[in-house]
């Protein structure tokens, strides 16, 4: 039998911080960003990246505005050590980034890790070793004294090989790795210990680093855990304090948030959240969620599609179609209630306004993303979408009781093939539903004689059945005149319910377009639609096009 949870799995302990500070406070600037997709997120890939890989996306990160980049665990490959020596030698660090390069606390791995930053202007060594019980208890085999002298052995070696380099300006970061189980009194000791032995200063800080290595708690715990270490760590004024939150538990992103609110300074994670089984926080999501509450988080995604489609050729992993802001789905609403929406507020939207369009929490705009995949129409679609795109494709501005009986022939068909009608198949809808209704009565031409301000005369040549035809009425405008010249024709009364007229395109390309509702007899309003150079021609086309429906 299945066991049951309560008996297979331990719930995590609530932190003791009834002061907790956290919670009313709020995010005013971004962190110092940390881009380990070229460590934690190459560790975790089926095909780590080759050396020419890595110095793409390397490239890729300086230019979205990256300062701080790890770019590798140099002990542990050809591939790593060579990416760190092309970087150096091949001068691709700008003066104002900073490479970072991973180690475990051994000796030799120290020493190489150093050899490889020979002639770096400066660089962040980060050395790690895990501090929870488990690790203690099944990976290492040793008490809490030897966990910490594994700590502190390998800082001594981290300041006796960087010593022998002086020409570089050093930054220590050390990681209890797995902080996010280790117990907090003991976390603080482990890391006092570190920082007595490097001695820090504010004019020359190190780094802690405090990993939820396996995400193990809800957010608000993992902000506990920060808040408690930014309060009680010594020193900490000479102190950058930095999260690393995994995302094991989905909420990677509330974690590092929270974790800013609590006193973090700086954010480790990757684009996208690579990273090792669900992924390290996603440093696009927490830098856009920024950029949307109107802070500049100092990282660029402007073009996020192209940034999107560099990281999946580098990882070899794709961005989910609908991952925060940079999935191919995420600015698409194919439901009706939500394009309406949409419609509604970018018609509200003036130039000056600040950003308040409903469904969308940022303009797509801002990340180098067009409208045209805003609104895309299916069988959920309603109005909205199908008149909106329309008008983007063609430039018809329906009237709403036509965008109600228009919407009601694409959904017909969206029903019928169960599929997505895009913009160009709506067009052609409406071209053959209202456009080119030729048949019983085909338009020939049209003359409005209006020299009479209050009688206006309309002359309408027509073919029907193979005959021409030329009716003639008169009416108080061109359109009444040639409902009076339909319905003497017909032999039914032809009233004129509603009528709407606009442009579209300019100068010499300009075409009216009208939009007649209208009765034949006793029947049901319909509407017929004209488009012509001239607007009294498209009137009359629009006329006849709706009586040609009715007949139909
Ligand atoms: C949470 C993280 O992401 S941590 C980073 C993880 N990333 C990686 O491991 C990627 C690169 N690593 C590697 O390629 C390899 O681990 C290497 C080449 C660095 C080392 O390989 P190996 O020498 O075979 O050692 P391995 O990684 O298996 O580690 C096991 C040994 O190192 C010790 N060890 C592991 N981590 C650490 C550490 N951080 N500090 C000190 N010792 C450590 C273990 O206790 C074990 O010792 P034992 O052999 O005496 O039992
Ligand atoms: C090396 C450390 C910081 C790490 O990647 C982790 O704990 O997740
Ligand atoms: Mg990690």
């Amino acid at each position: 039998m299945i066991a049951q949870p309560q008996d297979k799995y331990r719930r995590f302990k609530p932190i003791e911080l009834s002061d907790r500070q956290w919670p009313n406070k709020v995010i005013s600037q971004p962190p110092v960003w940390m881009s380990t997709d070229l460590r934690d997120g190459n560790q975790a890939l089926i095909d780590p990246m080759s050396v020419e890989t890595k110095l793409r996306f390397f490239k890729a990160l300086v230019a979205m505005g990256f300062k701080e980049i790890e770019v590798g665990f140099p002990s542990a490959s050809e591939t790593d050590f060579n990416v760190v020596r092309r970087l150096i030698e091949e001068n691709l660090i700008p003066d104002d980034v900073t490479i970072e390069v991973l180690t475990q606390a051994r000796e030799d791995l120290i020493e190489r890790t150093v050899k490889s930053l020979k002639g770096a202007r400066r660089a962040i060594l980060h050395m790690y070793n895990p501090t929870a019980p488990d690790f203690r208890e099944i990976v290492y085999r040793t008490d809490k004294a030897g966990v910490r002298g594994i700590a502190e052995q390998g800082t001594r070696w981290v300041k006796q090989y960087t010593a022998q380099q002086p020409e570089t300006e050093w930054v220590y970061q050390y990681s209890p790795e797995a902080f996010s189980s280790t117990e907090l009194e003991f976390a603080k000791e482990v890391c006092d210990a570190v920082s007595a032995i490097w001695q820090p200063t504010p004019a020359q800080k190190m780094i802690f680093n405090l990993p939820a290595t396996v995400e193990m708690s809800t957010p608000n715990t993992y902000a506990d855990q920060i808040e408690w270490m930014h309060r009680n760590l010594n020193n900490r004024d000479a102190i950058v304090l930095s999260v690393h939150p995994h995302n094991d538990r989905g909420t990677a992103v509330a974690a590092a948030e929270l974790a800013v609110m609590a006193g973090a300074d700086r954010v480790e994670g990757c684009l996208f959240g690579n990273g090792e089984r669900t992924g390290n926080v996603c440093l696009v999501t927490l830098a856009l969620n920024l950029y949307s509450q109107g802070i500049h988080p100092g990282l660029d995604f402007s073009n996020i599609d192209q940034i999107r489609q560099l990281v999946e050729s580098c990882t070899n992993l794709p961005v989910h179609p609908r991952h925060p802001y940079a999935g191919e789905l995420v600015f698409t609403a194919f439901s009706g209630s939500h394009q309406d929406a949409i419609k509604k507020g970018f018609a509200a939207q003036t130039a000056k306004s600040l950003w308040n369009i409903p469904y969308l929490p940022l303009d797509p705009a801002d990340l180098g993303r067009s409208y045209d995949a805003v609104v895309r129409v299916n069988s959920q679609s309603g109005k909205g979408g199908v008149s909106f795109l329309l008008q983007q494709q063609a430039g018809f501005e329906l009237p709403r009781r036509l965008q109600i009986e228009f919407s009601k022939i694409v959904q017909l068909v969206s029903d019928e093939t169960s599929k997505e009608i895009n913009a160009s198949a709506i067009y052609q809808l409406f071209d053959e539903a209202y456009l080119q209704v030729n048949q019983p009565y085909t338009f020939r031409s049209s003359k409005v004689n209006d020299d009479n301000e209050e009688r206006v005369t309309a002359d309408i040549s027509l073919q029907h059945n193979g005959h021409q035809l030329t009716l003639s009425g008169q009416g108080n405008g061109p359109l009444d005149a040639a409902a009076v010249a339909l319905s003497h024709h017909l032999g039914e009364a032809i009233t004129v319910v509603d009528y709407h007229e606009h442009g579209i395109g300019s100068g010499s390309d300009a075409m009216a377009v009208c939009y007649v509702e209208l009765k034949v007899g006793q029947g049901n309003p319909v509407f017929g639609v004209g488009q012509d150079k001239n607007i009294s021609r498209a009137a009359i086309k629009a006329l006849l096009n709706g009586i040609n429906r009715v007949l139909q």
